[in-house]
């Protein structure tokens, strides 16, 4: 494992109900790297970004993280490193600010703190013109796809997985989206990006999951 590698799967692979959803796969991802993984409907996307952060048990061994083997990071350690942002996001009961800052009761993020002009700039960074006491559950569903992308980012985890996160918007809202995404892998946040549609711009790996394979797409 070289310096820069965030992440290295050694034979990562995944069966569900006996269907092989993912051939042992050797892959290693550099800091600050960002790849995209598209593919046919149910062919196993979410769960492999499920299976890498540990949200789904059954990978840990053939994870490291660091140089370390995941399944020897204590959990919140390991969430704080490497973040999941869902395919269709819940919003917990309560305001759009208590949304966004909904990270920041744990021990591992102690003293970190969002002004509200902070949290309105990030609101306006991907065109969210919401108050931040208006409730979180009544938002739309594209409305939550990009707080809880913006609650992810402020927390500046060294790895995003993010699950279809243009999905839900339309070509305006994407862009801006891919924007942010863009500046925080800039700034040196390793990404794995899955989305069925491609991502306009994204430089990096790209990879096709494909009959249990990883496909690098050339
Ligand atoms: N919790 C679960 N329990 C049992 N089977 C599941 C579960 N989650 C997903 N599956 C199955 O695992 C397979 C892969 O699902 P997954 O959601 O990872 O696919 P995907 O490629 O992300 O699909 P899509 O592009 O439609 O979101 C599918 O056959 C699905 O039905």
């Amino acid at each position: 494992m070289t310096d820069a590698a965030v992440i290295e799967l050694r034979g990562f692979a995944i069966s569900r109900n006996d269907t092989l959803l993912l051939e042992p796969t050797d892959m290693v991802i550099a800091t600050g790297e960002r790849l995209l993984i598209t593919g046919p409907s149910g062919c196993g996307k979410s769960t492999f970004l499920k299976r890498l952060c540990a949200l789904e048990p059954g990978n840990e061994e053939q994870v490291w993280l660091r140089g370390e083997q995941a399944a020897r990071w204590e959990m919140p350690k390991l969430r704080k490193t490497m973040a999941y942002l869902p395919q269709t996001p819940v919003m917990l009961e309560g305001s759009v600010r208590d949304n966004l800052c909904l990270g920041l009761s744990l021990r591992v993020y102690k003293g970190m703190q969002f002004s509200d002009d902070r949290l309105r700039d990030a609101l306006a960074s991907v065109n969210l013109d919401i108050d931040l006491e208006s409730n979180a559950t009544r938002l739309s569903p594209g409305q939550k796809a990009r707080v809880a992308l913006l609650q992810r980012l402020m927390l500046t985890p060294d790895v995003l997985l993010c699950d279809e996160p243009i999905a839900s918007l339309d070509q305006e809202n994407a862009q801006l989206v891919v924007r942010v995404l863009a500046e925080a892998g800039a700034a040196g946040m390793t990404q794995i990006i899955v989305s069925h549609q491609g991502l306009p711009d994204l430089y990096g790996r790209q990879y096709r999951l494909n009959q249990a394979r990883l496909e690098l797409v050339e």
